[in-house]
């Protein structure tokens, strides 16, 4: 059955969204439906499906299905599009609110400039550093910083974090060099990581600026990667590589990440809205 839908972008990661106050997608494959939906030559295309819910402990809830259908617990530039639409469909008249995600109830603010939506502030809450709780298998409930991991017949030094969902930072000394779709995906399914997880392959440019590329779990090579940059500079700070505060550079566009004193990551960043349509 057909239903209405916006695609938007957050530094090139892109979604298509469905307002399921408007929408019923009640009893559908969800996963089935990502999967063809985000193709990018037999659907509308984009790296994940989000759906716009309501919630019993929230103003609203996401879920984020990525392209190859599976679901994750938290998306940053998601999140921030999914602000965009709540505004721009006037589902509240709060400029923020809250929203029930995988990672908990997590908090967009909008940013107007000249009173337009110029970009979204996101409470994404505390990272998450025990091993077993990112998870990655064998080292309890340590933190993993600048472990062992043996890829493609190559050791490399990995610092993983949860934002919700797992991701494994990898510092190198040219982020454009990195063999990308040879690393990722032995990575992204390596044995110690039991729900996969995502890769981040980071450049520290100087204490405030890292330049990463990603490899998404379930979404492979993207633009850009907002739960991850909140990774990846938890991990430079950690390691003393970057203060808490740091402009993350993205294939896709940059944004501006804070570590702060009540523990929570706070990313600022663009959504913007591409088009909308009706999905057959
Ligand atoms: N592929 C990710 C979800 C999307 C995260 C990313 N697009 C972001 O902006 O945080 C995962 O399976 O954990």
């Amino acid at each position: 059955m057909a239903f209405s839908f916006t695609k938007w972008q957050g530094c090139g990661n892109d979604f298509v969204l469905v307002n399921c106050f408007e929408e019923e997608l009640a009893g559908r494959d969800l996963p089935a439906l990502a999967r063809t939906v985000c193709d990018r030559h037999y659907g509308i295309g984009a790296d994940g499906l989000i759906l716009v819910l309501p919630s019993d402990t929230a103003d609203f809830r996401m879920q984020i299905l990525n392209a190859d259908g599976s679901e994750a617990e938290m998306c940053g530039n998601g999140i921030r599009c999914f602000a965009g639409v709540v505004h721009t469909e006037n589902l509240t008249r709060k400029e923020e609110f809250t929203v029930e995600t995988g990672a908990g109830i997590l908090v967009p603010r909008l940013i107007f400039q000249n009173g337009t939506l110029d970009g979204v502030r996101v409470d994404m809450g505390e990272p998450i550093l025990e091993g077993e709780r990112i998870p990655v298998t064998g080292f309890g409930r340590a933190p993993v910083i600048e472990q062992p991991i043996e890829a493609v017949g190559a050791q490399f030094s990995m610092t993983c974090v949860s934002m919700g969902n797992p991701h494994c930072v990898i510092f190198v000394d040219d982020a454009e060099a990195v063999p990308i779709f040879e690393l990722g995906p032995v990575l992204e399914h390596h044995a110690c990581f039991p729900r996969k997880t995502n890769v981040e392959f980071a450049e520290i440019k100087d204490s405030a600026h890292i330049r990463m590329r990603v490899w998404e779990r379930g979404a492979a090579v993207t633009l850009a990667c907002g739960t991850g940059s909140c990774a990846t500079l938890v991990a430079a700070a950690l390691t003393n590589r970057t203060g808490r505060k740091a402009e993350v550079e993205l294939d896709g566009g940059k944004l501006q990440i804070e570590w702060a004193a009540d523990n929570h990551l706070y990313m600022t960043g663009p959504a913007q809205k591409v088009f909308s349509g009706i999905y057959a």
